[in-house]
């Protein structure tokens, strides 16, 4: 993953140009027949270097869809969250050559109009948990989205779909331990995510809600 959040050239097709018309990539829409799978249905290829979202991921998908890994270095371009999967996805199955599922992670603040959003990993890789809570101290509104949008794609040149989930939350001063991320510092219904074991941070995370929409759409393509 590349610490430069000034990466934005693509050759590639612009995604910016898509600011309008994310709905054509949500699964909603109703699928191309070029996105649908063939022999890999009960098989996802995860590209991601981040092993606490890959044991979440297999945690929740497993054993219906099996999950496999690749760990790219895949460029994030800036933009917002549906813009940076969707380019995400492209250059995954670009540079695997197949079908890829990928998958990014954004912390909104509702104070600060849905920042630091795609860029919580370099604001939290900066100014840790405390700093993170400081830059709410002006505001009363400590309200803030967690979003988590997976964009699958069946290959090079198979436009990306997108499964989104989000859980509404709160930031608070760190509880719980310090095994993921933001996980301390996000209370949903009393409890931070660090403090819920995995099977219930599972059951209402941002990351469980936007998988129900992929088991949801693998269910149909494997009776379609
Ligand atoms: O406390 C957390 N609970 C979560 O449920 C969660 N999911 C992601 N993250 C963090 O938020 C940033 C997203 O950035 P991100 O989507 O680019 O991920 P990444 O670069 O680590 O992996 P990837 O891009 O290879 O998939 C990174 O700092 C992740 O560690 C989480 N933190
Ligand atoms: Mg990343």
């Amino acid at each position: 993953m590349s610490n430069d959040l000034s990466h934005s050239s693509t050759s590639q097709p612009d995604p910016v140009t898509h600011t309008n018309s994310f709905s054509s990539h949500f699964h909603s829409q109703g699928l191309p027949q070029t996105a649908k799978m063939t022999e890999a249905r009960h098989q996802v290829n995860f590209i991601t270097g981040n092993a606490n979202k890959l044991s979440e991921v297999k945690a929740i998908l497993e054993p219906a869809i099996s999950v496999t890994n690749q760990s790219l270095d895949l460029v994030e371009i800036q933009g917002t969250l549906e813009e940076v999967t969707i380019d995400k996805c492209r250059r995954a199955a670009e540079l695997v050559g197949g079908p890829v599922l990928v998958e990014d992670t954004c912390l909104c603040f509702d104070a600060l109009q849905d920042l630091p959003g795609p860029y919580i990993k370099w604001f939290l890789g900066s100014i840790g948990h405390e700093g993170l809570n400081n830059m709410l101290l002006a505001y009363k509104d400590k309200g803030a989205k967690a979003v988590c949008t997976f964009g699958y794609s069946a290959g090079p040149g198979h436009e990306p779909i997108l499964f989104q989930g989000i859980t509404h939350g709160k930031i608070v001063p760190a509880r719980g331990p310090s095994n993921f991320g933001w996980d301390p510092i996000f209370e949903y219904e009393g409890k931070t995510y660090a403090e819920m074991d995995k099977a219930e941070k599972n059951k209402i995370s941002h990351r469980s809600r936007a998988l129900a929409k992929l088991q949801e759409w693998f269910a149909k393509e494997m009776t379609a």
